[in-house]
């Protein structure tokens, strides 16, 4: 793991931006990317830039069950307003949250990730150390599959609803395998709210009760923080 600690979010999200310019210019094909708050201004600074991207796929880590794209809340709507409706990506791919059959949307999107080898992951994680919705105790062999999400979850991600019976229960998500498949991984952590999750993730033994513990496993990981999600790494050294 590269771990680098920046004095604001922005400076980190300058960082981060400079990492995926140079990915593209190098000729990136595939680029996997996360939802959340945290890449928010990543994102910004992409779809500012005037850059062809008719060579490159995207494809997102997870949806929500039962959301329908244009359902504001989706990660499907986030990314069109965020990035996907500025840039002239040649596919993007995000799991179908309102698929009939969920078990076979799964299997479809895990051929799509097959097909389209991701170059650089862009990740988040949650307080609780989740990456895309694989939840603490996810299986590190976990391909894209259907997840419930836990009660710590739901709570931090009720600011994006009206109403906190609205936060879906269930989401379709890549697996930790298919995350760990990607040839660089970018995680991005910033605010005292995950410094409990960072600290965990950089300096405790690699454990599914924080499944970003896994990235420690990934011979290419930069892991980009701003100082309070840095705030509690060292302590126990
Ligand atoms: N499924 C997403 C994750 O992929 C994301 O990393 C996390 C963090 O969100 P935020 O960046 O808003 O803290 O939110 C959701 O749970």
């Amino acid at each position: 793991m590269n771990v680098l600690i920046f004095d604001s979010p922005k400076e980190a999200t300058e960082a981060a931006f400079d990492i995926v310019m140079k990915r593209l210019e190098a000729g990136l094909k595939t680029i996997g990317l996360a939802t959340g708050s945290t890449p928010l201004k990543l994102y910004e600074k992409l779809r500012s830039m005037d850059i062809d991207v008719s060579h490159v796929t995207t494809v997102n880590l997870d949806e929500y069950v039962g959301l329908e794209p244009s359902d504001p809340q989706s990660y499907n709507y986030y990314m069109n307003e965020e990035l996907f409706k500025y840039m002239n990506f040649s596919a993007t791919y995000i799991p179908n949250g309102v698929a009939e059959d969920l078990e076979k949307e799964c299997e479809r999107y895990e051929e799509i990730l097959k097909n389209h080898p991701v170059d650089l992951q862009i990740l988040g994680m949650g307080p609780n150390g989740h990456i895309g919705f694989n939840e603490p105790g996810t299986s590190f062999d976990s391909v894209t599959h259907i997840t419930e999400l836990t009660p710590s979850t739901r709570e931090a991600n009720k600011r994006f609803f009206e109403k906190e019976e609205d936060v879906p229960t269930k989401a379709i998500t890549m697996g930790i395998s298919s995350i760990m498949s990607a040839k660089e991984v970018l995680m991005l952590a910033f605010g005292e709210a995950k410094a409990e999750a960072v600290r965990r993730m950089i300096d405790e033994p690699v454990t599914v009760d924080c499944p970003a513990s896994v990235l420690q496993n990934h011979s290419n990981a930069v892991i980009i923080l701003d100082k309070e999600a840095a705030s509690k790494l060292g302590r126990n050294k």
